[in-house]
């Protein structure tokens, strides 16, 4: 039915919002959608030790695949998963927002919004109860890579924000609100203010294996540059349609000429967005067909023709 991506700098009070959220959700629940439920994926579900899960670049990753591939198997269409970890990362909201996109449901976004400085003096006093907590050097690593986010970007959209440290968080508190509205309006054919995502060929691909991925990934990409340019060449400026970069794959549909470093940025983002700077220990797709598929799927997005 729904994603929410919990999101903050360390001690921020997410775990506090995620519940909030989900109590609020819970009690909303009207007899005729008695079926919902609401499940709340943390890294402490997984009795990690965040210092431990933090301490260095493959651990993070681990940990973000493990969230992940849970997330990925939690989403139905009757239930609300709450993701409460950093997601910090912009390239691993990406992610998420793929998920939700593929599951074809409605996804949102809550912030805690809290100074780094309140953030840290929450920690210490979390450590002098003997509770657990960031060690300093941990707190000041995830605090200085946090990636704010931004409500212009498809996966920090729609954005709900909190003030935990001015306002406190209820379940009641006016963001909180705000997202049980957003998660649980009927929709119907005219409604326009949420947004249930769509399922792309690109999004439903199976699984890839991680051999060889970054390799395929380059090169697949790359080969679909080529074919762009060169139907660009043929077609000397003219309108392009339908360019075919290989049998059973979606065409690339451009109506405007789009220059060589247009693409390459495209497709440099593309890259990084996909996981090859591996931000979040998602292989990219290892075969050149799904590969070449994502990236198309990509490029009609971008292109503004979808
Ligand atoms: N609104 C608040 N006012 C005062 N203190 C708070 C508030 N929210 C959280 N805290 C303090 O911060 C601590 C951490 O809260 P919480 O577990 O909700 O944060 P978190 O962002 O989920 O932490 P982590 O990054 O470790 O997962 C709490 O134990 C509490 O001491």
């Amino acid at each position: 039915m729904a994603l929410v991506v919990i999101c903050g700098q360390p001690c921020s009070g997410k775990s506090k919002a995620a519940l909030s959220l989900s109590e609020a959700l819970s009690e909303s629940v009207s007899e005729s959608e008695s079926k919902r439920t609401v499940k709340i994926i943390s890294e402490t579900d997984f009795h990690l030790d965040r210092n431990q899960s933090y301490a260095n670049m493959p651990n993070e990753k681990n940990l973000r695949g493990v969230l992940r591939s849970e997330v990925d198997r939690s989403l139905t269409k009757d239930n609300i998963v709450i993701v409460d970890s950093l997601n910090s990362i912009k390239g691993y909201r990406y992610e998420l927002w793929c998920l939700a996109r593929a599951a074809g449901i409605r996804y949102c976004v809550l912030f805690c919004d809290v100074e780094e400085t309140h953030c840290r003096k929450w920690n210490e006093e979390r450590r002098e109860r003997g509770e657990a907590s960031y060690d300093d050097k941990i707190f000041d690593d995830l605090s200085s890579r946090f990636e704010r986010p931004d409500r212009r970007n498809r996966w920090d959209s729609p954005l709900f924000e909190l003030w935990p440290h001015k306002d406190g968080v209820e379940k009641s508190s006016a963001a909180i609100n705000d997202a049980v509205l957003y998660l649980t309006k009927k929709v119907d054919s005219k409604t326009r203010d949420v947004k249930i995502l769509q399922p792309t060929i690109a999004t439903q691909s199976g699984k890839f294996s991680e051999a060889n991925s970054l390799y395929e990934l380059d090169r697949a990409t790359q080969e679909v540059i080529n074919a762009l340019v060169e139907a660009q060449s043929l077609a000397l400026g003219g309108r392009l349609n339908g360019v075919s970069v290989g049998q059973g794959l979606p065409t690339v549909n451009i109506l405007r000429s789009v220059g060589l470093p247009e693409l390459r940025r495209l497709r440099r983002t593309f890259i990084k967005l996909t996981g090859q700077t591996s931000l979040s220990g998602r292989p990219p797709p290892s075969d050149a067909d799904s590969a070449k598929r994502m990236f198309v799927d990509y490029l009609n997005r971008e292109l503004g023709t979808h």
